[in-house]
């Protein structure tokens, strides 16, 4: 299968997926089933001027098995007892994520949790409310720009933050056009699956400085955490780069505290 037919085959099976979702479990017993979140996300980032969200990554469908080392929730631990912000969870089974390894992390760490999907449905926003998780993420690619505003608002009605996930200046035009407080630039191309944080660089101009944003995916050293801080970003979304480290507590670390020690000279 070529590469550039693996988005719109996720986007194709999540159809389904939804369908049997809702069959299983309709809307209206969700909604019942529900407490509000307290936007978690937005307190955490108050709280910090930077921030690592770890993801727990097992697999991707570009380059197959990431790590086998660890389970989700040993990977959670890790990143939460090594400065994480605040974790993403994968929820779609290309990415070896499921619903209920969502509910593991939820018991197992005490840090805000980021669903990790394709939501093309609002019944998955209700439903990541449900796996206990305060944030979703939003992809301007796959939605129009009226549905992207009601998915956001979808989210804030039940105390849930949303990223907006951008990687052109369309999507960030779309992103621009709603009040999100996170938008976050992928350095993927969700066409090729290629990286490169050359992306971020390029998008941050047309950002609007006054929004959180977090640059995502291909980052991989202490380097380039560093750049992207350095180039204005509020914190960065990093799943292979820490799941393939030798040592993962290390990489956490190190992405979580980026900078830091140029600024304590500056000071
Ligand atoms: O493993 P990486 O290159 O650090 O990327 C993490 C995360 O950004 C990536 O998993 C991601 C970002 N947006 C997505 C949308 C769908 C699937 C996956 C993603």
């Amino acid at each position: 299968m070529k590469l550039r037919d693996i988005l719109a085959e996720i986007v194709e099976k999540k159809k389904d997926i939804v369908a049997n979702a809702k069959r299983e479990m309709p809307l209206d017993e969700v909604k019942r089933s529900l407490t509000c979140g307290t936007f978690a996300m937005t307190h955490r980032f108050r709280e910090r001027d930077w921030n690592l969200i770890a993801e727990c990554k097992l697999q991707s469908p570009a380059k197959g098995r990431l790590c086998r080392r660890y389970s989700v929730t040993e990977l959670a631990r890790i990143y939460e007892d090594n400065g994480a912000s605040m974790l993403s969870v994968h929820t779609d089974p290309h990415f070896l994520g499921c619903n209920e390894d969502f509910r593991k992390v939820r018991a197992e760490v005490s840090l805000p949790l980021l669903r990790k999907d394709f939501i093309i449905d609002a019944y998955q926003i209700y439903e990541a409310r449900m796996l206990g998780a305060d944030a979703v993420l939003l992809i301007a690619r796959i939605l129009t720009p009226e549905t992207l505003k009601r998915f956001l608002y979808t989210a804030w009605s039940l105390g849930m933050d949303a990223l907006i996930e951008v990687h052109d200046r369309r999507d960030m035009e779309a992103a621009l056009a709603t009040p999100a407080e996170f938008i976050g630039i992928n350095n993927r191309n969700l066409v090729s699956f290629t990286t490169s944080i050359e992306q971020t660089m390029e998008l941050l101009p047309y950002a609007d400085k006054s929004r959180t944003l977090i640059s995502e995916s291909g980052v991989f050293t202490g380097e380039d955490a560093k750049r992207l801080r350095a180039a204005g970003c509020d914190g960065i979304l990093v799943g292979e780069g820490l799941v393939r480290a030798d040592d993962v507590a290390a990489q956490t670390r190190l992405m979580a505290n980026a900078g830091e020690e140029e600024k304590g000279d500056m000071a």
